[in-house]
């Protein structure tokens, strides 16, 4: 069974994946895929280097990502320079991934763009994370120490989350507190291997 996890920034995602993988689910996390896949002395590493030169580097060559997220979340055509040389080797990998981890009974694809790069196409069933605009900007500065417009560029750099809830199998509303997303997770899991006991069913 491969669930595909996804939804707005700072919507959940790794909140809903931690508690998965207490339960005992297996997580592939395409944000720590893109991170090991630009580290320094990387093939990734070096083309980002080339094509956004000195200023994204920290002093020890390594990539300062707070930089280069400035850098692309304000420019749509460096964001697209950067996903052309990122998303073809965090899709390869994903893929990788799910071909050796295939014995486990739950693989879930924790993944901000699922839908953006067709991850989608892959798995059995996509969850959405959802909460309301004013949360999430909450949440996102809060976390990341962003300003109102960094924060607001970032969720506007996303496919919209109406759209991610319309193509979703399942929305998981994360309005609520952590102990009430908990109970749905729960819940969500036990009807998921309910499900799996009964030939498998998405919604
Ligand atoms: C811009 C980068 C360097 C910022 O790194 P940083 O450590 O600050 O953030 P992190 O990687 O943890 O991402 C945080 C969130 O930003 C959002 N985000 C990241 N990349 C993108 C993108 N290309 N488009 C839209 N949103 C994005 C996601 O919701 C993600 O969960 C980094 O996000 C990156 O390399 N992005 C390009 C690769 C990519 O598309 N990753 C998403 C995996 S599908
Ligand atoms: N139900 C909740 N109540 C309060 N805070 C929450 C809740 N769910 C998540 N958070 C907090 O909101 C922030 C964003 O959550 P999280 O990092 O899980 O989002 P994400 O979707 O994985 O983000 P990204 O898209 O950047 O990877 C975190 O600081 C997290 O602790």
């Amino acid at each position: 069974m491969l669930l595909g996890l996804t939804g707005g920034i700072a919507s959940g995602k790794s909140t809903v994946s931690a508690i998965l993988k207490e339960l005992g689910a297996v997580i592939i996390d395409a944000d720590k895929i893109a991170h090991q896949s630009m580290k320094y002395g990387t093939r990734a590493w070096e083309m980002i280097v080339e094509t956004f030169g000195q200023y994204i580097q920290n002093d020890d060559g390594s990539i300062n990502r707070r930089r280069l997220a400035r850098l692309v979340f304000n420019d749509q055509q460096k964001k697209k320079e950067l996903e052309s040389i990122t998303h073809p080797i965090i899709i390869s990998e994903i893929k990788n991934m799910v071909n050796s981890l295939a014995d486990n009974e739950v693989i879930v694809i924790d993944a901000p763009l699922l839908f953006e790069v067709g991850l989608d196409e892959l798995v059995d069933c996509v969850w959405v994370v959802y909460t309301s605009r004013d949360i999430q900007l909450e949440r996102l500065k809060e976390r990341d120490s962003l300003t109102t417009d960094e924060a607001v560029s970032r969720i506007e750099a996303q496919l919209s989350i109406k759209e991610k809830c319309q193509m979703a199998d399942f929305v998981i509303d994360n309005n609520g507190g952590i102990r009430e997303l908990k109970q749905k997770i729960i819940k969500l899991w036990s009807d998921l291997n309910e499900n799996q006991k009964n030939s498998f069913n998405c919604t």
